[in-house]
């Protein structure tokens, strides 16, 4: 599903924020990207969403070759995506139904089924009745489940999150993980990149660690033990 060959990335001539970093991840696994800051985890999900473009190196994403691919391929790439930013990026001065019903708007979906769809997507995360709401007048945790749903109601095969739970309290970040996994078992892939060593130890799934913008270790999921 995604395969990053030597990737690179400068931002500058001083910042070298990724240096030959080279992983798979197959369609339908859970990973977790961690690292001390500045280790280069918001850079790698930035290119893995063409955000960014590397600087060296390819990345193959859901069928597209991100490092060469065309402008106008974006949107196509982005359809198989769902994003969850650290800032959440809600707008304002829309509702809560209409921040997350907006992706629907954009791919043509019709006005019936865009409202059947963001209210699945927000009953999941368990704020439907918030659905008239403004972002402003939702708690940090409330816009960080919204930002999810959002992501979501695309049916994404690929779930993007950037430090999701940073915000939130820890029984909220355990529900916000529980929702990650139902998703994954749907067969979206989920990478997600956090700090929380807490949440990762938990979670029991692959974690890749960045070190300086280099990959300091790749740990598979542990399998459980059968004894017979
Ligand atoms: N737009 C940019 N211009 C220049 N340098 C940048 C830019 N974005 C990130 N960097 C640098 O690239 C490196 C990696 O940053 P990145 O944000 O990817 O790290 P991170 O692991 O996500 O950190 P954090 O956990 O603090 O969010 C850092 O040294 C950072 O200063």
């Amino acid at each position: 599903m995604i395969t990053l060959t030597h990737v690179g990335k400068q931002y500058d001539r001083i910042h070298t924020a990724l240096a030959d970093v080279s992983f798979g991840i197959e369609a339908g696994e859970f990973v977790f990207l961690t690292g001390p800051s500045g280790a280069g985890k918001s850079t790698l999900l930035k290119l893995l969403f063409r955000e960014q473009v590397p600087s060296s190196g390819e990345i193959q994403m859901a069928g597209h070759r991100l490092a060469s691919m065309p402008e106008k391929e974006i949107p196509l790439l982005r359809r198989k995506l769902g994003v969850v930013f650290q800032d959440f990026k809600l707008i304002r001065s829309r509702t809560i139904f209409e921040n997350v019903a907006f992706v629907l708007k954009v791919l043509g979906v019709s006005a019936a089924e865009q409202k059947q769809r963001t209210f699945r997507a927000l009953k999941m995360v368990g704020l439907q009745h918030k659905l008239s709401s403004y972002p402003l007048q939702l708690s940090g945790g409330e816009q960080q489940r919204v930002a999810i749903a959002r992501a979501l109601v695309n049916d994404p095969l690929v779930l993007l999150a950037d430090e999701p739970t940073g915000n939130l309290d820890p029984d909220l970040a355990q529900e916000i993980m529980a929702l990650f996994e139902r998703i994954n078992g749907q067969g979206t892939t989920v990478i997600v990149a956090t700090h929380d060593r807490s949440l990762i130890q938990r979670m029991k799934k692959r974690v890749i660690g960045l070190d300086h913008g280099r990959i300091a270790f790749d740990q598979p999921a542990p399998t459980s033990l059968v004894t017979v």
